[in-house]
């Protein structure tokens, strides 16, 4: 008899670019598919897009680069290191006026939570569809744009509130709008802004629970009279961080395990600068750039000098594909479900158990109501 044939379990993996307009989002998304196109067999490349429309039937992966109005998805069969995955790419609109970013961050955020809402819907059934496909956003590139020098109060709106639902991770695009010395300076303003300054939560981000338990301890002491100082006295300030650099100094590669190593290397990594290929204005096609002998697939000419983008050298792009990708593509998907999923779970049915509690006090109120008329 022969063998019963096994279907391999699908991996999904998804991730989201948001940003400002025009940083990059869709050209990034572009680049990270094209380069995934390049690795696959002939045949398997024309069959692995299936890119949601805007609505008019028209898809928004291919043409003439156009700004992003509607969030549209597209999905590949990736094989990365011989793993399979389904990866989904989730392109959003880039924040545009002051006035209208809370409106587009809670289309954002409300997106997110539809996927928490979709996995609730289905754990309450009877009979669950094992089939059923994790559309949970994994990670979440948030765009630095580079033409600024520090994060502003904005983007760290956008970072807090995102970190809240999601593993964002900090990237600059159109890195090579920038001199190796302008990279140099941003990269140390934004960890520091991110790290000391504003205590982001953004994914891998060390969590500073000593600082919180020295406040803790130094609120109970002095609330206990062990102390001197008056409640009203009691600095619960957390002291002031290390930078992130001398933090992670601290972790040698012979001594710790490969999980510390990749947190390790991540967080030396970000954010990570990426530059996006050159596309023809008329297809939105990468355009093939003719370097000597070689022809550059995925590159961007100056006219005075052309690029590989997929390039250590140039940019981190592999080093984010490979972290997204491979390093940490698990991690990011069990901290989605163990973390981000169950909060918003927890907030969901302690939601729902205060409105049916509201509601059956308002029940007995109105029908006391009623028996005195
Ligand atoms: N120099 C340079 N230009 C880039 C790069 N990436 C994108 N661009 C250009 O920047 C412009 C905007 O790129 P998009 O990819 O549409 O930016 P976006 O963030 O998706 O913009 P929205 O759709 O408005 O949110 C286009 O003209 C791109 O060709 C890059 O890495 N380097």
């Amino acid at each position: 008899m022969a063998p019963r044939s096994r279907k391999p379990i699908v991996n999904h993996f998804n991730v989201m670019v948001v940003g400002f307009a025009g940083v990059g989002k869709t050209s990034f998304v572009r680049t990270l598919l094209e380069s995934l196109k390049m690795t696959m067999p002939q045949d398997k490349r024309d069959t692995m897009f299936q890119p949601s429309s805007n609505g008019n039937g028209q898809t928004l992966i291919e043409g003439p680069l156009e700004r992003t109005l509607v969030p549209y998805t597209v999905s590949i069969d990736a094989e990365v290191d011989g793993d399979k995955m389904v990866l989904t790419l989730i392109d959003t609109p880039g924040f545009q006026s002051s006035y209208l970013i809370d409106k587009q961050l809670n289309d954002i955020i409300g997106y997110i939570e539809h996927q928490f809402d979709l996995t609730l819907a289905e754990e309450s059934k009877v009979k669950r569809n094992t089939k059923a496909v994790d559309t949970q956003v994994h990670a979440c590139l948030y765009f630095v744009d580079p033409s600024k020098r520090d994060l502003d109060e904005q983007d760290i709106r956008v970072l807090n509130k995102l970190s809240r639902r999601a593993n964002v991770i900090p990237v600059i695009g159109k890195a090579d709008t920038l001199t190796l010395a302008q990279r140099n300076r941003l990269r140390p303003t934004i960890i520091k802004s991110i790290y000391n300054s504003h205590r982001i939560p953004v994914y891998g981000m060390p969590e500073d629970d000593d600082d919180e338990d020295e406040a803790e301890e130094a609120a109970t002491e002095a609330t206990d009279g062990t102390d001197e100082k008056t409640p009203d006295a009691v600095d619960t300030k957390p002291k002031e961080r290390a930078t992130l650099d001398d933090f992670l100094e601290q972790f040698h590669s012979e001594d710790e395990d490969d999980e510390v190593l990749a947190f390790v290397d991540y967080l030396r990594s970000i954010p990570f600068s990426v530059i996006a290929c050159e596309e023809d204005p008329e297809t939105g096609s990468p355009l093939k750039i003719q370097d000597g002998d070689k022809t550059i697939h995925l590159g961007r000419d100056y006219g005075w000098g052309k690029i590989d983008c997929l390039s250590d050298d140039v940019s981190d792009f592999n080093r984010l594909k490979t972290m997204l990708l491979v390093s940490h593509r698990r991690i990011l998907i069990s901290d989605t479900l163990e973390r981000f999923y169950e909060q918003y779970r927890t907030e969901r049915l302690l939601q729902r158990r205060a409105t049916k509690y509201k509601s059956v006090v308002a029940s007995k109120q109105i029908l006391q109501d009623l028996s005195t008329i």
